[in-house]
């Protein structure tokens, strides 16, 4: 897939929004000594050594100042509303109005000295995302008989990103050959996981929309059919709050421990989509019909302990002891005889696995639907404009 992105000063641009700061930066440097352009030479240059991508929102500033530096006021066309990456890029260079060359170009070189200074300054710190050999947003450890594959973008609340979907299908396709007797999955941060990243949906291939929901459509019944086929124990470590796929998913899993912090959220309706991971059969199955559309039709976001009450949970721990409890449990899970628990799962599965499977694909075929709609195109837009928060 070739993503159409842009690309300023070596970062690439998939992002949509439109920020007051932009027109903050208008009169930010007014009085500032003027940038040279040797000096913006330089800040071009610097940003191609930064290591950390410094996040959509600053990049967009970032692409609107270079543009204003180089070009000028904005002087292209105002792409259509669906042409998502355009829009934004036109929307955030046109904010910057009449703004001087002289003073874009100073803007730009004090944010990128910024990002290097605060990018020096929190070089080795806890708390930010960091990448293990082998996947770029997973940590994978194998101990005690236990394969943990850890979610890890705890400074994007674990959104999945396209990249992840392909990595957790690699994490779990091991771990379903490897020694370990059990494999739990789990989230770095403050999060379990927050769904799909919104992102993905900035992401458009050559063949444009239709083409995006084909692509997503494959990823994503591969991805659940992942779930619905593992051969081993698979546990969900839930230690913070879960939002969208991360939710339904659990409908497959064997073991849900939760942290009593955790929340459980389906916002399809508000993003204009529809459920997967198989929940529109498991959450009914689990929950009953009147819980189960109370959550995936309207959004009703439950609690640790009501998703507990209604089957969705096995046990809520406190957050304080989450993880001890919920390690030394599993650890104990483990010296169980492997084969017949592997045995147990396959009869308990295989009752319904083609059921599943039948499911995932009807989901997905609605899905792609969504996906195209105007009511999805909003709604992501919305979020990633920062107008709503879920
Ligand atoms: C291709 C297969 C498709 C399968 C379809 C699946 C359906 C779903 O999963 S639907 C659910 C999608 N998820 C959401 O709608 C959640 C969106 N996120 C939020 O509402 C909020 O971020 C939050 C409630 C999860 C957390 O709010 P909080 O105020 O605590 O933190 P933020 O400042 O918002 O987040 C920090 C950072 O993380 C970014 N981020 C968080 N979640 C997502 C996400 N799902 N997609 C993209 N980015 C996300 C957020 O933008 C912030 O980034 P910046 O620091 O760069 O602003």
């Amino acid at each position: 897939m070739v993503s159409v992105t842009w690309t300023v000063a070596s970062f690439s641009l998939s992002p949509l929004q439109v920020s007051s700061f932009l027109v903050q930066q208008m009169h930010m440097s007014q009085t500032a000594m003027r940038a040279s352009h040797k000096d913006f030479e330089t800040a071009v240059n610097q940003m191609k050594l930064l290591k950390k991508d410094p996040g959509n929102e600053m990049k967009l500033k970032l692409y609107a100042l270079y543009k204003q530096a180089t070009e000028g006021p904005c002087n292209m066309p105002k792409p259509g509303v669906l042409d998502l990456i355009s829009k934004a890029k036109w929307d955030s260079w046109n904010a910057l109005g009449s703004l001087p060359k002289e003073t874009a170009r100073q803007n730009y070189v004090e944010l990128v000295s910024s990002l290097s200074s605060s990018e020096s300054s929190s070089q080795g710190k806890p708390g930010a995302d960091s990448k293990q050999p082998g996947y770029e947003t997973l940590v994978v450890t194998s101990e005690d008989g236990i394969t943990k594959i850890m979610l890890n973008r705890p400074t994007k609340k674990n959104a999945i990103t396209t990249q992840m979907y392909q990595d957790i299908v690699l994490a779990l396709e091991a771990a379903g050959k490897d020694d370990s007797t059990i494999t739990v999955l789990t989230g770095n941060g403050d999060y379990y996981c927050s769904g799909n990243d919104l992102n993905n949906f900035t992401d458009i291939p050559p063949g444009g929309i239709e083409e995006q929901a084909k692509n997503n459509a494959i990823l994503l019944r591969n991805f659940v059919g992942c779930f619905i086929d593992f051969p081993k124990p698979l546990v969900a470590a839930v230690n913070g709050p879960a939002v969208g796929i991360s939710v339904t998913l659990l409908g497959l899993f064997d073991i849900v421990y939760a942290s009593d912090r955790a929340t459980f959220h389906t916002p399809f309706t508000h993003l204009g989509q529809s459920p997967e991971g198989c929940s529109s059969y498991t959450f009914p199955k689990i929950m009953g019909p009147a819980k189960a559309a109370e959550m995936l039709i309207f959004g009703k976001k439950l609690t640790a302990r009501e998703a507990c009450a209604q089957g969705l949970v096995t046990e809520v721990f406190p957050d304080s002891t989450f993880q001890k409890e919920v390690w030394t449990r599993l650890k104990a899970y483990s010296k169980l005889p492997p084969n017949a628990m592997r045995t147990s799962k396959q009869l308990i599965r295989n009752v319904e696995r083609e059921k599943l499977h039948a499911t995932n694909s009807e989901e997905i075929s609605a899905l792609q639907g969504r996906w195209r709609s105007e009511e999805c195109t909003n709604a992501v837009m919305n979020f990633l404009s920062r107008k709503v928060k879920l």
